[in-house]
């Protein structure tokens, strides 16, 4: 028998996601999500195959991500779809920083490991949780390959001009500080599928993408090659996110040490976890923070307006960046969703060809979809992202 399942896991600070998906033809056996890892209150809900019966949930601490992968593979064999299955071909990962060396999927050995290890520093709240998953993945499947798919892969066709900081040079490239990008495997997807809605090849249509989730960055992909992100040197820097501050001045910074008094790790904390929407208003879903807007709620709304405000220079920048923009595409759990958001980031833009349809816009649905209005210059596309497709993928063309 020949393996053609691929097991994709995406593991978060304080969840995983996975799938379980045969490539003969991409379909989904399993998909499900582990949440709160660490706390009274993580809760698993996993979807079975068709015919597998319905979503079955699990509530109940699940202390770290070795318990928690450990109870996924739980509920895969308790569908038949266990980790010890013949059919399994691989098991792919997402890791969210791969620092220079890793511009395509890579087979994990130890030395590969080690790597991801020395840029946890760089992706703190990301790379240990990939380790973890990887390293569980490899206890339960030693004979498996485990590839890593990396979120920086598809940003290191920047050109120098974008991805260096204006900073001395020496110390820039003694200590690798440089602009590497996020969300790639997003980006690459997505690029490429809004082509795909334009009836266009990749290499025929200049993209701006908006990946809008909890984390969120923006890019300008050329004729399907990235040549700018929101993204720095690690995942904090470009747009409002829901915990995150985004770009800021990096003299805040010394700022607060000197001023504030506050430690290094105390900084850390505050710009990436106590930032964004949650810093401003209190709330990071959006779907709250929109909530609080029809209660008339001025925090929430000052929020909101912070965020439409640093996506709009993003997509003004980006537009100037690539000189032809043929799509502007919306994607992520907000980008998605949120109505009022994509309504808001690109009112009173038709200058630049950009505008977006009132009635189109308030549609619900999965697919990919134009929101611009009939003959616009510029087509604005909501197109849903896939990262466990596109890592599946990427990690079956590897091991086949
Ligand atoms: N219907 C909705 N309206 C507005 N925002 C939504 C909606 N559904 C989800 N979201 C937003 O999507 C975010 C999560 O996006 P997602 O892409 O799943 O994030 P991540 O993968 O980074 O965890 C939530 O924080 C929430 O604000
Ligand atoms: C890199 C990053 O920000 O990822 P996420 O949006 O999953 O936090
Ligand atoms: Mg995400």
């Amino acid at each position: 028998m020949t393996a053609t399942r691929v097991l994709v896991l995406n593991s978060g600070s304080s969840s995983v996601k996975y799938q379980l998906l045969d490539m003969r033809d991409s379909s989904r056996l399993a998909v499900g999500l582990v949440e709160r890892i660490g706390e009274a209150t993580s809760r698993l809900v996993h979807t079975p195959p068709e015919g597998g019966g319905g979503r079955r949930e699990r509530s109940g601490p699940i202390a770290d991500h070795d318990a928690a992968l450990k109870a996924v593979a739980d509920e895969l064999a308790h569908d038949g779809l266990g980790l010890d299955s013949p059919e399994l071909a691989a098991i792919g990962h997402r890791v969210v920083h791969g620092g220079l060396r890793f511009s395509a999927p890579t087979v994990v050995t130890d030395e590969v490991l080690a790597e991801i290890e020395r840029l946890v520093p760089v992706a703190p709240l990301h790379n240990p949780a990939n380790i973890t998953g990887i390293r569980t993945a490899q206890a339960l499947r030693p004979d498996l390959p485990q590839v890593a798919v990396f979120d920086t892969a598809f940003h290191t066709t920047m050109p120098e001009a974008a991805a260096r900081y204006a900073i001395d040079v020496d110390t820039a490239d003694a200590h690798r500080i440089r602009r590497y990008g996020f969300h790639g495997t997003s980006h690459a997807y997505v690029s490429r599928a809004t082509a795909a809605l334009l009836g266009k090849d990749p290499s025929e249509v200049n993209v701006i993408v908006l990946h809008l989730g909890n984390g969120a960055s923006a890019s300008a992909v050329a004729g399907g090659r990235c040549v700018e992100t929101s993204m720095g040197l690690t995942p904090l820097e470009g747009l409002v996110m829901g915990t995150r501050s985004g770009d800021i001045d990096p003299a805040v910074t010394f700022h607060l040490e000197r001023v504030a008094g506050m430690s290094t790790d105390e900084i850390d904390a505050l710009l990436n976890k106590k930032s964004g929407l949650v810093g401003l208003c209190g709330d990071n879903d959006m779907r709250e923070i929109h909530r609080r807007m029809e209660e008339g709620d001025e925090r929430a709304r000052l929020a909101f307006d912070i965020y439409v405000h640093r996506l709009k220079k993003y997509i003004g920048a980006y537009y100037a960046i690539l000189g032809r923009v043929d799509a502007v595409a919306f994607t992520a759990g907000v980008g998605e969703n949120a109505v009022p958001v994509r309504e808001a980031a690109l009112a009173d833009m038709e200058g630049l060809g950009l505008a977006v349809d009132t009635g189109l816009n308030a549609v619900r649905s999965g697919e990919a979809r134009l929101i611009s209005p009939e003959g616009a210059r510029v087509a604005v596309a909501v197109v849903p992202t896939d990262e466990e497709l596109e890592i599946a993928r990427q990690t079956f063309e590897l091991v086949m």
